[in-house]
């Protein structure tokens, strides 16, 4: 069911091996390690028409020529990396394809979303995590970027001129989180100040998964006719469900909470992007790595139409 893609329905992966957004290495075979699992045959057996003709080669910037910004880590190499996701995704998103791209860092969602924005400004977005991911120049304390794409979206905190082809499209009323319970004083105030709406694992628990996924396409689609972007952190998930990810926190989303997300955004039928992101095959033992990455591809499924029955 969908309403902005075009049939016959296309999943277009964009695979990004891409770590530069954060200090673990492994993440960069994330994407690798989902399409080992057999990611690709599983969509095309959901009657998807799947397109991927291998991972993104990104350009390589040494450390040496791309010394910290301030605080920022690699702000080179992540600025152009995204660069080139936000072309890519907004290529396969104007040939109303789905762009589901696999991660890779969350830091690469400053190029999705801007993709996506490009294709359709009134787009908005469902940003499942266990992190706002909304720090800015002035408030980012570890420098990872993969832990402020949100704020370059929003246009907030002192402009990067390296970051100058983001492009602030997203509205702070057009994002919406679920899952968050690790989120850094800066970023508290920010989501005040900015009015953003984020479910934490507090509201997930008291008002139940259901109710949590209607009040937040309320929030950012109350007439349900908006595109949705939504950008899938595996460390949304609970340490227990998904263990292979460079920043778990305890606390999180259910096996079910999960995959319940990822099914009401694909009936909403306004899915017009996917992100999964923060799989990292080496921080685990050999089942943890396994059961991450088979959840990984579940996500997927769930949100581009497998349903229970
Ligand atoms: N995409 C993520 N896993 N982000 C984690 C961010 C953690 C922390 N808030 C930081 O700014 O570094
Ligand atoms: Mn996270
Ligand atoms: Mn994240």
């Amino acid at each position: 069911m969908s309403r902005f893609l075009k049939e016959p329905l296309t999943a277009s992966i964009v695979g990004c091996p891409f770590s530069g957004g954060q200090p673990r290495p492994g993440v960069d075979q994330g994407p690798i390690h989902l399409v080992e699992a057999g990611l690709i045959e599983q969509l095309s057996g959901l009657g998807w028409k799947v397109q991927f003709d291998g991972h993104h080669q990104f350009e390589e910037i040494n450390a040496a020529a791309d010394p910290p910004i301030g605080k920022l880590k690699n702000p080179r190499l992540v600025s152009r990396v995204s660069e080139a996701v936000a072309k890519a995704v907004g290529g396969h998103a104007k040939k109303g394809e789905l762009p589901v791209t696999l991660g890779g860092d969350h830091s690469l969602a400053m190029g999705t979303i801007s993709g996506t924005l490009e294709a359709y400004p009134e787009a908005c977005v469902v940003w499942i995590d266990a992190h706002a991911d909304i720090n800015t120049v002035e408030t980012t304390d570890s420098g990872n970027i993969h832990g402020m794409p949100v704020s370059f979206l929003l246009g907030i905190g002192s402009a990067v001129p390296e970051f100058s082809w983001v492009k602030p499209l997203l509205k702070s009323e057009r994002i919406v989180y679920i899952g968050l319970r690790d989120v850094d004083a800066g970023e508290k105030r920010i989501l005040k100040e900015n009015n953003i709406k984020a479910f934490s694992m507090h509201e997930v628990d008291k008002y139940g998964i259901g109710k949590v996924v209607e009040m937040a396409l309320d929030h950012v689609n109350p007439k349900r006719d908006r595109p949705i972007h939504l950008s899938f952190d595996v460390d949304a998930l609970d340490p227990s469900v998904a263990p292979s990810t460079g920043t778990p926190v305890r606390g999180g989303l259910t096996f079910r909470e999960g995959h319940f997300i990822c099914e009401e955004i694909w009936s909403s039928g306004l899915l017009v992007a996917l992100d999964l992101m923060e799989v990292n095959p080496s921080l685990a033992d050999a089942a943890s790595v396994q059961q991450t990455v088979a959840i990984g591809c579940s996500l997927v499924r769930s949100a581009l139409g497998e349903t229970l029955l």
